[in-house]
């Protein structure tokens, strides 16, 4: 029996997709994997096919058109697993930022109590390893924005290495998810806050990648900034 579905959205990921998924598959506990590729152009893909070869029982894929940012990938890869009833739906980056061996860590923390477990960069300092010095003041004062305007007490607001259970998915509508960017992980742990679900933050170790490159862009701040206060005003007016 699977212990859930890890959800891996990616964009140009081909120097990390094999090892990623076999990263995944060699843990103690099985999960599932699903790759939602944005049609890149690097075949990554084409990748993901060869290895459902080797895998065809735990390992999907979907293809979108084209780039659509990590949130709706997400959004899809979340109605993808409700359709299949798995109990427990994981986001993890294709990357290594994230260690795969957390996943068990995640897992336990929603087999015992958590509706929402998310591996923190910032529970005990900063856990940060090869980020330049801007790209980590970026990421943690995002997080005590989000912690001022929104008032979750959450250390690492905008971390994307998630297990959720499958009931805070059905009840959060994913069809008014509003982010594509990281702003996206805000607003999935605000939703689940205002739901008021247990969110526990489990201490990880993130460490930048090493092949390929990040899609950090000057819009997704943006989005991030201005989307965190437009969140904070929905939920005032009960409109969340
Ligand atoms: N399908 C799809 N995947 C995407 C897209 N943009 C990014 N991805 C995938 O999403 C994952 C994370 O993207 P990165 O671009 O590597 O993220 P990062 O800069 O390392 O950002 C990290 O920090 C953010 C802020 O703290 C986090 O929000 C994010 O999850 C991640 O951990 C990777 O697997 C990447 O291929 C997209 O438009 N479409």
């Amino acid at each position: 029996m699977s212990s859930g579905i890890v959800i891996i959205p990616t964009y140009n990921e081909i120097e990390n997709i094999e090892s990623i998924v076999r990263a995944v598959f060699s843990l103690e506990k099985t999960f599932h994997i699903l790759i939602v590729d944005d049609n890149s152009p690097d075949g990554t893909a084409q990748k993901v096919v060869e290895l459902q070869t080797e895998f065809s029982e735990k390992l999907f894929l979907e293809v979108r058109k084209k780039k659509s940012g990590l949130g709706t990938a997400y959004v899809h890869g979340f109605k993808w697993a409700l359709q299949r009833n798995y109990e427990f739906i994981f986001e993890m980056d294709a990357d290594f930022s994230h260690n795969p061996k957390d996943l068990e860590r995640l897992h336990e923390a929603c087999l015992n109590g958590a509706d929402l477990a998310v591996g923190s960069r910032y529970v005990i300092g900063v856990n940060v390893v090869n980020w330049p010095l801007s790209r980590v003041l970026l990421s943690y004062f995002a997080s005590v924005y989000v912690r001022m305007i929104t008032g979750m007490k959450i250390m690492d607001a905008t971390a994307g290495f998630i297990c959720y259970k499958k009931h805070v998915l059905e009840t959060i509508n994913l069809d008014k998810i509003k982010f594509i960017g990281y702003a996206f992980q805000i607003e999935m742990k605000y939703r689940a806050f205002a739901k008021k679900f247990n969110i526990q933050e489990v201490p990880v170790i993130f460490t930048d990648r090493t092949k390929g490159q990040s899609k950090m862009s000057g819009a997704i701040i943006k989005e991030a900034v201005f989307g965190v206060l437009s969140l904070r005003i929905k939920k005032f007016f009960n409109r969340l």
